[in-house]
């Protein structure tokens, strides 16, 4: 039976903006204020998403969440009209405000954990939506991250939901972000890394000291346990604390990883030989371990260009590709840094540029705005298809982009009512497109 990889993006939602909600996420804050586009940022997606899917890659769409979310708002008190709760929520909490009306649900590596059912023990693909406890714009998000991904992969037989873990601190679950799968081919069994920030019920382990560690270790054995992975198929990894403290918020912004290859720079981990030699002693295959040294890119560097937020993916062909944001080009020494790798005995034979700077301006690269979802033939024929993105899909939905999306938001513009009115119709049309059932809020 054959084998793929899938990629499933994440829509961007019609609310898109820059509220600098992410401490510890360096762009997010830089960019605090900044006025978004959401068509452009919608757009950019699509046509990432879309070039995969051109160079023969199986590519899904997952759709944004209801945004602003009036249900948290009236849940912590406020009350009346839609528009009342709004011009409250404004004027006496602006902060919560924002993040009730972040469009974050777009960066899909942090929808949940994804084992493909060559790992599990029951052969079932197993889903775990992640809890995403640090932030609160992010915490309301698992419950209808969990629905859509049911509507998305909706047939028992093949695909296993979980609940999120619990959402304490001890649990902290970014999801895939921090979860990378390695392997001689996608229909193999392979070695799942979990790379975790901190120990949680550990006080003496190491633990960053200014920028919060999202992902513990705690959380990623729990996943292991309830997607049932044997331990020959798991290496837990602890993230370099002192990466965190520059910036690097995920293990996705410091590391990649495709079948056999693990893409990373020299201060991803702690412990990094031991851990190297854990994955070459449970998985038995030819590994290429590409380690970029800071003398090549500073971590500041990485962290600006997200050289290591980038896809890799096998073409149909068999050799690899980098999937790179257009800032990785306007960063010499990360420029220089990639056309080096092309010429080093690697399987990475070419990289592809795309501009997705309105997702960029968040700390959101194109790893970010991507699940992956290892499959046979069977599991992708029972997907929902109306998901999967072909010439059809990509110009209806760019046409209900253009037909909903503003072109201009400000944080400002968020207590606007017209703005819910304009994604409750966005989003109902959009269930009907991808034949979602009622996944949102408005609709139950
Ligand atoms: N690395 C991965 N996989 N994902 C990137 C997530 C970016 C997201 N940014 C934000 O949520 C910013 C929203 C704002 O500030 O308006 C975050 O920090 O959680």
């Amino acid at each position: 039976m054959k084998h793929f990889e899938a990629n499933f993006d994440g829509l961007v939602g019609p609310t898109h903006n820059y509220a600098g909600l992410s401490f510890g996420n360096v762009a997010s804050l830089n960019n605090a204020a900044l006025v978004s586009n959401p068509k452009a940022a919608a757009k950019q997606g699509l046509q990432k998403a879309k070039a995969l899917a051109d160079l023969g890659m199986i590519q899904g769409m997952l759709a944004p969440q209801e945004r602003p979310d009036l249900n948290t708002l009236r849940r912590i008190g406020f009350s009346g009209s839609d528009a009342q709760v709004l011009q409250q929520a404004a004027k006496t909490a602006p902060a919560l405000l924002n993040a009730c009306c972040s469009a974050s649900s777009m960066w899909t590596a942090n929808a949940a954990t994804v084992s493909p059912s060559a790992d599990t023990r029951d052969g079932k693909l197993h889903f775990t939506p992640a809890n995403l406890v640090d932030k609160l714009h992010r915490s309301i998000e698992p419950i209808t991250t969990g629905r859509i991904l049911t509507a998305t992969f909706n047939d028992p037989h093949y695909f296993h939901h979980h609940n999120h873990l619990p959402e304490h601190n001890s649990f902290g679950d970014e999801g895939a972000a921090n979860h990378t799968r390695l392997c001689q081919e996608y229909g193999h069994a392979g070695v799942e890394l979990f790379v975790y920030g901190q120990e949680a019920t550990n006080p003496n382990a190491p633990r960053p000291q200014k920028y919060p560690a999202r992902q513990t270790l705690e959380a990623s054995m729990a996943i292991a346990r309830l997607h049932q992975l044997e331990e020959d198929n798991c290496v837990f990894i602890q993230q370099n604390p002192d990466v965190i403290d520059q910036g690097v918020f995920h293990n996705d912004v410091i590391a990649v990883g495709n079948q056999n290859v693990l893409f990373y720079h020299e201060q991803a981990f702690l412990n990094t030989q031991a851990k190297l030699d854990e994955i070459r002693r449970k998985l038995d295959t030819e590994l290429f371990f590409i380690e970029v040294p800071t003398a090549k890119v500073a971590i500041n560097d990485a962290v600006k260009s997200y050289l290591f937020n980038t896809q890799i993916i096998t073409l149909p062909s068999g050799e690899m590709a980098i999937i790179a944001p257009t800032d990785c080009q306007e960063n010499p020494a990360v420029y220089a840094y990639l056309n080096e790798l092309l010429t080093l005995n690697t399987p990475i034979k070419q990289v592809l540029y795309f501009d997705v700077k309105q997702s960029m301006q968040n700390g959101g690269g194109p790893a970010c705005l991507r699940l992956r979802v290892a499959m046979n033939e069977q599991e992708v024929a029972a997907v929902n298809q109306h998901t999967l993105l072909n010439d059809a899909l990509f110009a209806r939905l760019n046409t209900w982009v253009d037909k909903h999306y503003r072109d201009r938001l400000s944080t400002q513009d968020l207590a606007d009512p017209q703005l819910v009115i304009e994604s409750r119709t966005a989003l109902d049309e959009l269930t009907q497109i991808m034949k979602l059932g009622s996944v949102y809020p408005f609709q139950r």
